[in-house]
């Protein structure tokens, strides 16, 4: 009976604790008040464009008014190690707030921390700022750190074209404002109408010239704040629950116990149990426990037990879903952008090459899954090296409930070998 009102069901190798580099006036360690609406945003760009600078600057000008502790230049980029899912990143985490929303910033050095920190999670970011050196224009990391802000999910970004101190020449800006319009369509953005800000992220840490410095930093802000959207709460999308155990409860039937990813569940209502070697199946909620208590209604966040009406032990299994019906869907194939470990990071010490078959952890389900090259690949052969970022369709053994947006990790012998990021799925 125990294990029934356990109220944590977390691996510890998908465990994340984020270290803080520093807090504004409220920090994340102590309690948090929540007054303003909170949003994850970053800095993302070809390497050299400013990206720490403009973090710094940003700190800088909202430190005078109280609303950011002021972070310089060095103590962003020698960020701390974070570990996650067995992968060492470089993030910095800044906090600071604007009038309307209190932001969580992450800034990561160099490009491969980027594409590391994009498909595993690190950096979740509601939005983005894409930061351009007006002196280079739009550069190979500018277009790929587009990609993969558009590959996870991020919908709205903001443009800030920097080093505007180093270019007289007008048209030139011109040029690089509509190059970056141009690219933000192709990539699936709103290129008409993203905002574009103009300024020097130095003059603004250095307090020079105000017009270019303090000012575009403040416009940029406005911007933020205007354009990128506060996320949707969880609690106002149809409940889900993955099934992280099972149980029989003689006298009473069977119990199911997990995490609520998202939603409220109050008992009496129908729910659907899919995705999974077992038949989906439809069932009434008897009674919702939790922390020896019975809940009137279970919500996102929350570790219940939930008793289903008329359901067999063998009938639903770990890794399937308990959802509001209609609202999840079990595939069987999907694409997804993956990360493949370095030998040093725990990883793979040799390629491969199509066909590879890994298993598939996904929320508290794994399954085996097929590696394939997408039909738009040219070279069937080519092999995936260990630390590559690489584009590939998973056909997995049986369905299971997959979303646009869902992180997994391939493992194999018992270590993970690639995180990833689901990116489209596809109907059999
Ligand atoms: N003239 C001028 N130089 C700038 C400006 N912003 C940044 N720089 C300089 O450009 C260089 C790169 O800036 P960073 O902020 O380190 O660039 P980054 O994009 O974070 O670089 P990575 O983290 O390596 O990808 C530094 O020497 C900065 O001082 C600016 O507005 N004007």
């Amino acid at each position: 009976m125990d294990a029934y009102f356990r109220t944590h069901f977390v691996l510890p190798e998908l465990e994340f604790s984020s270290r803080h580099v520093s807090a504004s006036k409220v920090r994340f360690a102590a309690t948090f008040t929540r007054n303003k609406p909170h949003v994850n945003i970053g800095t993302i760009g070809h390497v050299d464009h400013g990206k720490t600078t403009l973090t710094a600057a940003i700190t800088k000008i909202l430190s005078e008014k109280g609303d950011a502790k002021f972070l310089d230049y060095s103590s962003i980029d020698k960020a701390p190690e974070e570990k996650a899912r067995g992968i060492t990143i470089s993030t910095a985490h800044v906090e600071y707030e604007t009038d309307k929303r209190h932001y969580s910033h992450v800034d990561c050095p160099g490009h491969q921390d980027y594409i590391k920190n994009m498909i595993t999670g690190a950096a979740q970011m509601d939005g983005a700022i894409i930061v351009v050196a007006a002196t280079d224009g739009s550069m190979p990391q500018t277009r790929e750190h587009l990609l993969l802000a558009r590959q996870v999910g991020v919908q709205k970004v903001v443009v800030y074209v920097n080093k505007v101190d180093q270019v007289d020449d007008k048209e030139m800006l011109e040029l690089v404002e509509m190059e970056m319009r141009d690219l933000l369509t192709e990539y699936g953005f709103d290129g008409e109408h993203t905002p574009v800000i103009f300024g020097s992220a130095l003059m603004a840490l250095q307090g020079k010239e105000d017009k270019i410095g303090k000012k575009s930093v403040l416009k940029l802000l406005d911007a933020i704040d205007s354009w990128i959207p506060t996320p949707k709460r969880d609690l106002e999308k149809p409940f889900m629950m993955p099934i992280d155990e099972v149980f029989s409860i003689s006298g009473r039937g069977t119990v199911v116990s997990g995490t609520v990813e998202r939603g409220i569940l109050k008992p009496g209502q129908e729910i659907e149990v899919l995705g999974g070697k077992e038949k989906p199946l439809k069932t009434t909620v008897t009674s919702i426990e939790m922390y020896h208590k019975s809940l009137g209604e279970a919500e996102a966040g929350d570790t219940p037990g939930i008793l289903l009406r008329g359901v067999k032990k063998d009938q639903v299994t770990r890794g399937m879903v308990l959802a509001e019906p209609g609202s999840c869907k079990a595939y069987q194939k999907c694409l997804a952008s993956i990360y493949i470990l370095t030998k040093e990071e725990g990883g793979r010490h040799t390629p491969f090459g199509e066909n590879y078959r890994p298993q598939m952890y996904l929320r508290t389900s794994n399954v085996n899954v097929t590696l394939k090259f997408p039909s738009t690949e040219k070279d069937h052969s080519k092999q995936v090296m260990p630390g590559d970022n690489v584009e590939m369709v998973l056909e997995l053994l049986y369905p299971i409930v997959m979303e646009h947006g869902q992180r997994f990790n391939l493992r194999e012998s018992g270590k993970t070998v690639g995180t990833g990021m689901i990116t489209r799925v596809y109907d059999k």
